[in-house]
């Protein structure tokens, strides 16, 4: 249906992806794929230089502490409450929720949507699986998810689209330019939510 790539030639805007920890080199693998130019973000300058912010996959905690220890915590929250466009998934989509259930005694988001996601939602008899699921805002055909220690959004706020869902447990989200899934498409080949994103940056950078 709609694609990533501006029509007219434009670039996308130069988005970068949180390097600190987990599944950055299949984000910028297929990033790059779609022609976006992509950074590695792992501190404040290099932050202040992107359109937009990929959130991998990984372990939220380890992600948040080292956030912390990065001094980009605070910039990255700056920037999501000025409107970045921001695309998390699986540990990513822990960090954009404003509340986690279930997170480490210290552990934080950056929040920023208006979500409850609960860590590792499916419990430990099924760390890891893999799903069809219909995503009707990118049409057909339907995604294959990896879900691996996948959270589940348990609450969803006013303005919180939902996206998929496995079982009626809500597993994809979108509000304004904020996207996240449960699972990830960038270990599957699946192209279409590193698209929306796209054009989530080319439309807040006015590319
Ligand atoms: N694949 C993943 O990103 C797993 C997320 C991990 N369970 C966490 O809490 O951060």
């Amino acid at each position: 249906m709609d694609s990533g790539r501006r029509g007219t030639g434009e670039r996308p805007g130069r988005v970068g992806v949180l390097a600190l920890q987990g599944d950055v080199r299949e984000h910028v693998a297929v990033l790059e794929s779609l022609g976006a130019e992509v950074s590695l973000v792992r501190g404040p300058a290099q932050l202040a230089e992107v359109d937009g912010l990929v959130l991998p996959g990984g372990e939220s905690s380890v992600i948040d502490k080292l956030a912390r220890l990065f001094g980009l915590r605070e910039p990255i929250i700056e920037r999501i409450g000025s409107g970045l466009p921001v695309f998390g998934t699986c540990a990513g989509l822990i960090l954009l929720a404003d509340r986690i259930i279930d997170g480490l005694p210290t552990q934080l988001p950056f929040g920023g949507m208006d979500v409850d996601v609960r860590r590792n939602a499916f419990g430990s008899q099924v760390d890891s699986f893999e799903s069809m699921l219909d995503v009707p805002q990118l049409g057909e055909p339907p995604v294959h998810a990896t879900f691996i220690r996948a959270p589940v959004v348990e609450r969803v706020g006013e303005g919180v689209r939902v996206l998929a869902r496995v079982d009626d447990r809500v597993v994809a989200v979108e509000q304004g330019v904020l996207l996240g899934t449960s699972f990830h498409p960038e270990v599957d080949g699946e192209t279409r939510f590193h698209r929306r994103f796209l054009e989530h940056v080319a439309h807040v950078s006015g590319s």
